[in-house]
């Protein structure tokens, strides 16, 4: 399709252009039209390729000590020590490759699963679509929030208004309509009737057809200029890189002196350069990165199966430091089932019977059944209900077997009504007919209410409005009495007010009926039609909290999380479901957004520690929220789902979005996505964040430790004037095999038990916090002396076999490590604190680099390889006993100290 001025067309030409009608086109002449047009998509510019992925590999400034240290070896004619490090590097690049590769694909995965949607009418028929997957001609219905998906021209609008400033630069919202404009060289920002991919609505509603998709879309026009780059990198990966290039100046200082002293001692230069290689090998991880990166790609994985989507990899480490989590009540903290139970007409009270959204119950005043539709008031009450409503409620099978069961689509408070009506025989079809539609004013958070416009029978145009009673009553003038209406007293409205309060107290959420003749219907165009109504009555529903939610604000306490409810819902509703599920403590405070609005921010920072519930706020409100508990240092986890939580979302220093009602903008803004909506997702995240990091420090200080072990034997040895204890081959096989696969291991270890019983951990605690650093030298210092003493002992006794003690040296080392592991697995109890068979990986690992070193040492063809001969029994002896010195002597001594701390009178608490 050539470019064409679709601003300047009418509708049905578009329609026409794009051949297709208000009903959308077929699935199969949407899939032929994909072949033609291809997936919508802006292309995403340059992907890294698979080869230089590989490559990178390579660019380490290890790898390139390495390379160096081989070109010499092998000038010097020591072949097999070339040929062998090339093989270790080249194995090392392809391991890390794979990993990298692997990460990159559940990376990319989740991007899929976060990928924006659409809604569209094809065969007729609603369905949400990936974005993707739009094609010319397509019927799109746009709301409020969503990121309008391809270019659009609109043939429907109500209140519609976009905002463009990612084409534009104007960021104000632009109202939109529905009529060609006659300019047919209109600038983008004056194309008053299009809606252009990548621009966002802000208010209102909209139906338009696609005229262009992907790369042929405004947006792909410039989409060069535009680069999406999301921070794929945690803070801990940036601050390991920076350990990693100090830890390579640290060891070219110790190298530089070392072989500087050893020629001065008069070692050869050959032997003192192997040296300066293996201290400079053994100062660096090098397989830290890699599995950093492992530990957290799986993790990722681990949070998905929980229904929680990660979409800033940095915020994985910031979850397990959330101090505050601030929730939406309405679908995350309750299950967003409404089911209307009491309404009050006329001054008197109704109770509905039934359940859920079976249209079965019974309309009773003071316990005895009427018939909702032989009093006028009640029935009227009804009619607005199922009239000013967008939802759709129909029988459904959900699979072939099962019972056909009724299911509302769109807003759950509004199905609550159409479920209310047809109890009573009032539904959508039999009224649309008699009154039908003419415009309408769409609900937004800001506005707690919405209207419809519709005609009667006699001709007459009414606004019906339905809204948060509070909010509607101050719009009033008149009640509906006795079919009547009446001029709106301060006792009537305390009536109201009255009636309204006690409700909420049984913790039903209400809503307000009102409505208002109109004698020109081009009224409401202005800026405030929802003026001068008439109250009919109030309709209260119950929305029972999630049944799990209890259980996840009780973990939360006991982890040192605070539980906030920001609610649009009203104070007294708000506070009671805010007492069912535990949220409001003795004591806490509850307050609403009016009374937020008195408050400066400094009033705000100062009392919000007492704050547990905010009712009636709008979005705007949440901002205020977020930057005031962060003012007092928290660690702020905050939900939302509209356009207007956006700000609120990207201030958290965990933004969180509904998956399921959420707007692409909340998404967008967002990162984490709940794919269930439910507050306990939010938990089960932070429960994960926290033990992800928990296992990066696991092996850390696995890694770093056995660094340290290794630097110190080298160093000690050149100090002390003996030969190297071990080769550099040896120590390259030790941090890139032995020490890997059980590293990895870690990084899959289960959470430990008490792990939701601490307090969150301090966001600018650095990993080595809380004695991990302590614990990293100390037994790095064991490590390094026990293989040290093993080797001077073998050496000392036998000095011709010089292979022998550096075996045993080898052996010591890999053995240390292998024990330690399991001391790793706790942060603060050591290896008998936990069950050492919780961690099959970790066994299967530990076996397999013993293995490994059993095979370096007894296979005939790896021992001029790696300089090793085989060893006895006795030799074992000695080694393992060595080996287990560094973890179980300071176990030993930790034990020892807590029984005599257990059996010293304790003075504090
Ligand atoms: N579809 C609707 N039409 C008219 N009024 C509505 C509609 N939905 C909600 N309301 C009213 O507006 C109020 C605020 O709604 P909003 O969606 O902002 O918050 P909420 O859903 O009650 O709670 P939460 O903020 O916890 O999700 C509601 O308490 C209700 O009285
Ligand atoms: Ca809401």
């Amino acid at each position: 399709m050539q470019k064409t001025n679709w601003h300047s067309l009418g509708v049905p030409e578009c329609l026409q252009l794009t051949e297709t009608t208000v009903n959308g086109i077929s699935w199969k002449e949407a899939e032929q039209r994909r072949l033609r047009f291809g997936e919508n998509r802006l292309s995403e510019g340059e992907h890294v390729s698979l080869l230089s992925l590989f490559l990178n590999q390579f660019r380490d400034f290890m790898v390139l000590v390495l390379m160096a240290a081989t070109l010499i070896s092998g000038l010097l004619g020591e072949y097999t020590d070339a040929v062998t490090i090339i093989a270790i590097i080249v194995v090392n690049g392809i391991l890390g490759f794979l990993q990298e590769v692997r990460a990159e694909r559940s990376l990319a995965s989740l991007k899929q699963l976060a990928a924006p949607t659409a809604h569209i009418v094809r065969d007729g028929k609603k369905v949400t679509i990936p974005a993707a997957e739009l094609v010319p001609g397509d019927i799109v219905h746009l709301e409020s929030g969503d990121r309008v998906p391809a270019d659009i021209r609109l043939i429907r609008c109500q209140s519609l208004e976009i905002e463009e400033s990612s084409l534009t630069g104007e960021s104000l919202p632009v109202p939109k309509t529905t009529e060609p404009i006659e300019d047919p060289h209109a600038g983008i920002g004056d194309r008053r009737n299009m809606a252009y991919m990548g621009t966002m609505i802000t208010r209102g509603k909209g139906i338009g057809v696609v005229v262009a998709t992907g790369m042929d879309t405004e947006m792909g026009l410039i989409a060069d200029l535009i680069q999406t780059a999301e921070d794929t990198e945690t803070p801990l990966q940036r601050r390991l890189e920076q350990l990693g290039k100090i830890l390579v100046y640290v060891a070219l200082a110790i190298t530089a002196v070392v072989v500087v002293t050893g020629i001065m001692h008069g070692h050869g230069i050959y032997e003192m350069f192997l040296a300066g290689v293996s201290l400079a090998v053994a100062a660096i991880p090098e397989g830290l990165p890699a599995i950093v990166t492992i530990a957290l790609a799986l993790g990722v994985q681990r949070m998905i199966k929980r229904k929680a989507i990660v979409r800033k990899l940095p915020s994985v480490e910031t979850l397990g430091c959330a101090s505050v989590i601030c929730s939406d009540k309405t679908g995350t903290l309750t299950q967003n089932m409404m089911t209307v139970q009491q309404l009050w007409v006329n001054g008197q009270f109704y109770d509905i019977t039934g359940n859920g959204f079976e249209p079965d119950g019974e309309f009773q005043l003071a316990g005895k059944k009427v018939d909702p539709r032989k009093r006028d008031d009640l029935r009227r009450l009804l009619e607005i209900a199922v009239l000013c409503n967008n939802a759709e409620l129909t029988r459904e099978k959900a699979g072939s077997k099962q019972e056909p069961r009724w299911v509302v689509y769109g807003d759950p408070t509004e199905g609550a009504l159409l479920v209310l009506g047809a109890k009573a025989g009032i539904t959508p079809e039999s009224l649309a007919e008699v009154e039908p539609r003419l415009d309408e004013l769409p609900f937004d958070s800001n506005r707690k209410m919405m209207s419809v416009l519709t005609r009667n029978q006699a001709g007459e145009a009414q606004l019906l409005v339905k809204g948060a009673p509070d909010v509607l009553l101050e719009r009033c003038s008149h009640m509906l009495i006795d079919g009547k209406p009446v001029s709106m007293s301060s006792s009537l409205r305390k009536a109201v007010a009255q009636a309204n309060e006690s409700m909420a107290a049984g913790a039903l959420r209400n809503l307000g009926i009102a409505y208002r003749p109109v004698r020109n219907p081009a009224e409401i165009k202005t800026a405030d039609p929802e003026k001068g109504l008439v109250f009919i009555g109030l309709l209260g529903m119950i929305d029972p909290p999630r049944p799990e939610v209890y259980q996840a604000i009780s973990k939360c306490k006991k982890a040192g999380i605070k539980t906030v409810m920001i609610t649009g819902d009203h104070q007294v509703t708000a506070e009671a479901i805010a007492r069912q599920i535990g949220i409001l403590p003795p004591g806490g405070m509850v307050i609403n957004g009016a009374q937020l609005n008195t408050m400066s921010d400094k009033e705000l920072q100062e009392r919000v520690g007492d704050i547990y519930v905010y009712a009636r706020v709008s979005p705007e409100h949440k901002l205020r929220i977020v930057k005031a508990l962060q003012q007092n240092g928290h660690v702020v986890a905050m939900t939302g789902d509209g356009v207007n939580d956006a700000p609120a979302i990207k201030a958290a220093d965990i933004g969180i979005a509904m998956g399921r009602t959420g707007t692409d903008v909340a998404k967008e803004a967002s990162a984490l996505i709940l794919s269930d909506d439910n507050f306990a997702t939010i938990v089960a995240a932070i429960e994960e964040g926290r033990g992800i990091y928990d296992n990066i420090r696991k092996f850390v200080r696995y890694l770093l430790a056995s660094n340290v072990g290794e630097i110190l034997v080298m160093f000690f040895a050149m100090l002390a004037g003996l030969p190297l204890p071990l080769l550099p081959i040896q120590i390259l096989w030790v941090n890139l095999v032995t020490d890997g696969l059980p590293a990895i291991a870690l990084g899959v270890d289960p959470a430990e038990k008490n792990i939701m019983q601490k307090r969150p951990r301090n966001l600018k605690d650095s990993i080595f916090a809380n004695g991990v650093g302590l614990k990293i030298m100390t037994r790095g210092m064991l490590i390094g002396l026990s293989t040290l003493a093993v080797f001077w002992l073998m050496y000392s006794t036998d000095p011709n076999n010089l292979v022998k003690a550096q075996t045993m040296a080898f052996s010591t080392l890999v053995m240390a490590q292998l024990i330690q592991v399991f001391d790793c697995r706790s942060v603060e109890g050591g290896i008998f604190s936990r069950n050492i068979f919780e961690n099959p990986w970790l066994i299967l690992a530990v076996l397999t680099s013993a293995l490994l070193l059993g095979g370096v040492i007894y296979i005939e063809p790896m021992q001029p390889i790696f300089k090793t001969v085989p060893l006895n029994l006795w030799d074992w002896i000695v080694v393992l006993t060595a080996a287990a010195v560094p973890t179980f002597s300071l176990a030993a001594r930790r034990t020892a100290n807590r029984m005599v701390r257990r059996t010293r009178p304790s003075f504090h608490r």
